[in-house]
């Protein structure tokens, strides 16, 4: 397999993101869990890319998990490496965007990065190196109340800087907007002024378009799925991959058996998505108090609670909660150990959810959908049809048993309706 693209995402949700935005340009994609294993056989792809569950572990951590995912896809032909965050830049002081990103800069040998987390089809935008989510910026956005990184800051230059060992320059919009070659030309100037790497603006999609065609010529980028979009135009637009048209119907055939829903983000979204659900489908809210106090029992009442309901149709189990709930359970415990210990719970649900024969599964939540396809040892996806930007239907590739359907889902993407969405286009309708 001679890869053009080599992507790296820092979770799972984003990495099927990423991987939806390629295929919806026709690039040839294959999402994998890791870095995969020598013995696995991969189908033929343009684009690759590597699944990894690095945004919020220690930095020397996520750093070696990206290198060694980068070395595997630079083995493979990879000429442009995207390094894939969030689009709403989730990180802490402490990393793991800066690290990771000055770390690949220094494996390929970009004298500079461009960076821009815009994703304008879901409302996330850069202008003068501020990131707005839809109307408001970062800071003033849900995300300032995330349970594992509350974002504070939204100038992506400071909040780069603080991560970063390298200087933090802006190609501005002004230039972004008089297209490549002066993008070309600021981060050219920007590089030889000793910066390292540069935010760049980005409202509408034409001007990622732009930026992807001066990227793409580059070893290196750092973004999310607006950029994917940007370089997947300019590969295909420059004959360097095979364009191939999606086959959407062959990702759900075959796939019978039980359908259901595990939620660990506490996005707006999803917590929105939540209460829509329980209007058409039974809901059960885990108490993530007794995920940490009592685990095996909390999971076991959830599996049987599940058990009694999933032949009459879908069903979902979340842990998610409001912003003050969630404070006062990481008040007593701790943010990372609760955290921690409702990813194991969920991982545990989806695990006994899959054992007692669900073949269709939808995971709410960046972190919580790691822990839970970790769990269930799914080593690769196909990539099917869109349910909401950014969330395709996946198919399970390249492992022993059944095949399953499986969605992502971002915790801030999607429309209220999003569960009954996802499973009628997996083939399990709701009530
Ligand atoms: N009730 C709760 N109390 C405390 N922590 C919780 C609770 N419910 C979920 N969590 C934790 O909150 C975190 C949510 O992160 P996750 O990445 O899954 O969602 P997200 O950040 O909304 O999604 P994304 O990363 O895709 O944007 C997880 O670590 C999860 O275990
Ligand atoms: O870019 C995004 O917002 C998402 O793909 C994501 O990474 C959420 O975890």
């Amino acid at each position: 397999m001679s890869l053009t693209l080599g992507v790296i995402a820092d979770d799972y949700t984003g990495a099927s993101d990423l991987a939806n935005t390629l295929t919806k340009e026709s690039v040839r994609t294959l999402q994998t869990i890791g870095v995969p294993d020598a013995a696995l056989a991969l189908p033929d792809a343009d684009a690759v890319v590597v699944s990894l569950k690095s945004r919020s572990v220690p930095a020397e951590e996520a750093v070696k998990m990206s290198l060694a995912a980068c070395a595997w896809l630079k083995a493979r032909g990879a000429s442009h490496i995207l390094f894939k965050v969030c689009s709403t830049f989730d990180s802490t002081d402490a990393g793991n965007i800066g690290p990771v990103t000055d770390a690949l800069r220094l494996a390929t040998g970009a004298a500079i990065v461009p960076v821009t987390p815009a994703f304008p089809e879901t409302g996330r935008t850069v202008f003068m190196g501020h990131l707005f989510v839809g109307t408001v910026p970062l800071n003033e956005s849900p995300l300032k109340d995330h349970p594992l990184n509350p974002m504070t800051d939204a100038d992506l230059r400071r909040v780069l800087a603080r991560q970063s060992t390298g200087r933090v320059g802006l190609v501005p919009l002004k230039d972004v907007a008089a297209g490549v070659d002066a993008i070309r030309a600021r981060l050219e100037a920007l590089a030889l002024d000793g910066r390292t790497a540069a935010i760049v603006d980005a409202v509408f999609d034409a001007d990622l378009v732009a930026i992807g065609a001066a990227a793409a010529g580059l070893p290196l980028s750092t973004g999310a799925s607006g950029l994917g979009l940007g370089l997947a135009r300019a590969l295909v637009a420059g004959g360097r991959v095979l364009s191939q048209a999606g086959d959407g119907g062959a990702i759900t055939q075959g796939i019978a058996g039980l359908a259901a829903a595990v939620a660990g983000s506490c996005s707006a979204a999803t917590l929105e998505q939540i209460a829509v659900a329980e209007r058409v489908m039974p809901v059960l809210r885990l108490s993530a108090e007794r995920l940490v106090t009592h685990p095996d029992e909390e999971v076991a009442d959830a599996l049987a609670w599940a058990k009694g309901r999933l032949a009459a149709g879908p069903v979902l189990i979340a842990a998610s909660d409001n912003p003050e709930q969630v404070a006062q359970v990481q008040a007593r415990f701790g943010r990372t150990a609760a955290g921690l210990a409702v990813e194991h719970g969920t991982a545990a649900i989806s695990q006994g959810l899959v054992a007692a024969g669900v073949r269709r599964l939808v995971i709410a939540g960046g972190e919580t959908s790691g822990a839970s396809v970790d769990r269930l040892g799914l080593p690769a996806f196909l990539v099917g049809p869109e349910i909401a930007p950014g969330v395709p239907l996946l198919r399970t590739a390249g492992q022993a048993g059944e095949p399953m359907v499986l969605a992502l889902k971002s915790g801030n993407f999607g429309g209220p309706d999003f569960f009954a969405r996802a499973f009628a286009l997996m083939g399990a309708g709701v009530a």
